[in-house]
C-alpha cells in the first residue's frame, strides 16, 4: 500500500510538472532521458514503419509481417497468447499474425532478436500508424543486419508462395484473363506414371527451379518448354496440374482459338507478366516476348505430335517431349491403389486379379488412365468386381475393342535431348493441324512485383 501511494504521489508530481514546465524544457528532459536509456540498454532498436516518410508503402514492413506469420505457423510451440486470426482474400486457410503491441522472438545465426508490432492511433483521428521494431543486441556485428533482412524477405516470399491459393487463368474474353481458384487435386503422388518418367520430370523441374543463376549467366530467359503428347485421357492435363501443384505455380490456360491476332496474343502474354499465326507463337516461345516475365514453364499439349510444326518442336521452344500413353503395369497398380484403397488391394482375391490385369497389360492390353479410372470408379464399392471389370476391359482392348489409340506406348516415355526430328518433313504440310491449346504455368513471383502492382 505504501509503495502504491508513493507511485501515486510521483505520478501526481509528474502531472503537476507537466502543467507548469514549458514544453521546450519537457521535450529536452524527454530526449535526455531517452539518450540516457539508449546508452545504458544493451540493445539497439530499428523501426520498420508501414509507410516511408514520403508516404509510400514500405515493402520491408510487409516482408516482416509475413515472415512473422510464417514463424508463428512453423513454431506452434512458441505460440504467443496474443495472436490475430484472419482469412486472407486469396487463401482458404487461416492466417496467424502478431497482435498489436506484442512481441515475438526470432533467432538468426545463433543470435536472439525480438520483433514488436506497434499500432498507435493518431491523436484526433481514427487513423492508425503501424510499425515493427526490431531489437538487436548491441554487440551484434553490424553486417549481420542486411543479411538478416534479406533472410526475412526471402522467408516472406517463400511463405507467401507456398500458402496462398493459386489461380487458374483462362482467356475467356478477347484480350483479358479471367481467373478462378486453381484447386486441381492432381499431384505427383496421385499421378499414375512409370517411376522412371516421374523421376526424370521431377529432376528436370528441380534443375529448372534452381537454375535462375545459370540461366542468367548464359544469357537465356528463365523458361522451359514442355510438349506433352498422347491420346485423350492419357493424363496431359493431370500432369500439368501436378506440375503446377508441385511448383506452386499459377496456371494460364490459353485457348488459341479465342485469340484473334498476334497483337491480342501479345497483349495476353504480357499480362502474365487463329488468325494467330505460327510466327506469333514462335516469337513468344523463343523470341523477344519470352523475356517478359520470369520463371515460366510453357506446356504445349497435343494428341498428335506429328501434326506440330518442327519449328515449334526445337529445343528452346519445346525443350522436353513427354509421351503419355496407355497404362503400364506400374501405373495400373498405382491407379488400383488410389481408386480401391491400400487395404482392398491387399486382399488375396484382389491381389491375384491385379496380377492378371498386369499380365493383360504385358500382353498388349491398352487402356488410358482415364479409361482405367472410369472402370474402377464404376465398381468402386466392390474391389473384386472392379478388378474383374478391369480385366474384361483390358482383354477387350487386346482383341482390338476399346484400347487407347497409342498402342505402342504401354508406358510413358521421355524423349529427352536431342529432339526427335522424324516429323520434320510432314510437319510443314500439317502446319495448321496442331492443336491450338497452350498452357502457361507462371509463378506469381516476388513480393516486389505485387507491390509495384504488376
Ligand atoms: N496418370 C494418371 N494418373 C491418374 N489419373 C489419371 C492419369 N491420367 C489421367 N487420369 C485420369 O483421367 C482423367 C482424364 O485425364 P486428363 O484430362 O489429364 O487427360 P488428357 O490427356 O489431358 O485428355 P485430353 O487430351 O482429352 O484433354 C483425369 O481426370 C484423371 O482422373
Amino acid at each position: 500500500m505504501e509503495i502504491l501511494s508513493q507511485v501515486w504521489s510521483f505520478l501526481g508530481l509528474l502531472t503537476v510538472l507537466q502543467n507548469i514546465l514549458p514544453t521546450q524544457l519537457l521535450s529536452l528532459l524527454h530526449s535526455l532521458w531517452q539518450s540516457l536509456h539508449d546508452s545504458l540498454t544493451p540493445y539497439s532498436h530499428f523501426d520498420v514503419p508501414e509507410f516511408t516518410s514520403s508516404l509510400l508503402s514500405n515493402p520491408l514492413y510487409r516482408h516482416v509481417s509475413i515472415h512473422l506469420t510464417s514463424l508463428l505457423h512453423h513454431h506452434p510451440h512458441h505460440l504467443h497468447p496474443h495472436l490475430s486470426l484472419s482469412l486472407p482474400p486469396n487463401s482458404s486457410s487461416l492466417s496467424l499474425s502478431l497482435s498489436p503491441n506484442h512481441s515475438f522472438p526470432d533467432l538468426f545465426l545463433g543470435h536472439s532478436l525480438l520483433w514488436t508490432h506497434h499500432v498507435d492511433t493518431l491523436p484526433d483521428s481514427l487513423e492508425e500508424r503501424r510499425s515493427f521494431s526490431l531489437r538487436l543486441p548491441k554487440r551484434l556485428p553490424l553486417p549481420l543486419l542486411p543479411a538478416y533482412l534479406s533472410h526475412v524477405s526471402a522467408s516472406a516470399a517463400h511463405f507467401e508462395r507456398n500458402s496462398r491459393d493459386r489461380l487458374l487463368f483462362t482467356n475467356n474474353t478477347a484480350s483479358a484473363w479471367a481467373s478462378v481458384p486453381f484447386r486441381h487435386p492432381s499431384t505427383f503422388d496421385t499421378l499414375a506414371l512409370e517411376p522412371s518418367l516421374k523421376g526424370e520430370i521431377l529432376s528436370d523441374l528441380a534443375r529448372f527451379v534452381e537454375g535462375s543463376e545459370m540461366y542468367r549467366r548464359i544469357g537465356r530467359p528463365w523458361k522451359r518448354g514442355y510438349l506433352l503428347y498422347g491420346p485423350p485421357g492419357s493424363g496431359k492435363s493431370s500432369l500439368i496440374a501436378a506440375i503446377a501443384n508441385h511448383l506452386k505455380y499459377d496456371v494460364y490456360d490459353l485457348e488459341l482459338t479465342k485469340v484473334l491476332d498476334n497483337s491480342e496474343l501479345r497483349s495476353l502474354l504480357l499480362q502474365t507478366t487463329n488468325r494467330v499465326t505460327l510466327s506469333g507463337l514462335l516469337n513468344f516461345t523463343d523470341g523477344l516476348w519470352s523475356c517478359c516475365g520470369e520463371e515460366r514453364i510453357v506446356v504445349f499439349t497435343t494428341n498428335y505430335k506429328d501434326g506440330i510444326d518442327p519449328a515449334l518442336l526445337r529445343p528452346g521452344r519445346m525443350d522436353v517431349h513427354v509421351r503419355l500413353g496407355t497404362c503400364g503395369t506400374h501405373a495400373l497398380r498405382v491407379m488400383a491403389r488410389n481408386y480401391l484403397g491400400e487395404e482392398a488391394i491387399e486382399a488375396e482375391h484382389v491381389r491375384r486379379a491385379l496380377e492378371v490385369a498386369e499380365g493383360c497389360v504385358s500382353a498388349g492390353g491398352a487402356l488410358t488412365p482415364a479409361e482405367v479410372g472410369e472402370v474402377l470408379m464404376r465398381n468402386g464399392g466392390d474391389a473384386g468386381e472392379a478388378m474383374k471389370a478391369l480385366i474384361k476391359a483390358l482383354q477387350a482392348s487386346i482383341l482390338g475393342g476399346e484400347g487407347g489409340s497409342l498402342s505402342s506406348s504401354s508406358d510413358g516415355s521421355w524423349d529427352g535431348l536431342p529432339r526427335e526430328r522424324e516429323g520434320e518433313g510432314k510437319g510443314r504440310e500439317k502446319r495448321r493441324s496442331w492443336e491450338r491449346r497452350v498452357k502457361f504455368l507462371v509463378r506469381l513471383r516476388s513480393l516486389a512485383k505485387c507491390d509495384s502492382g504488376r
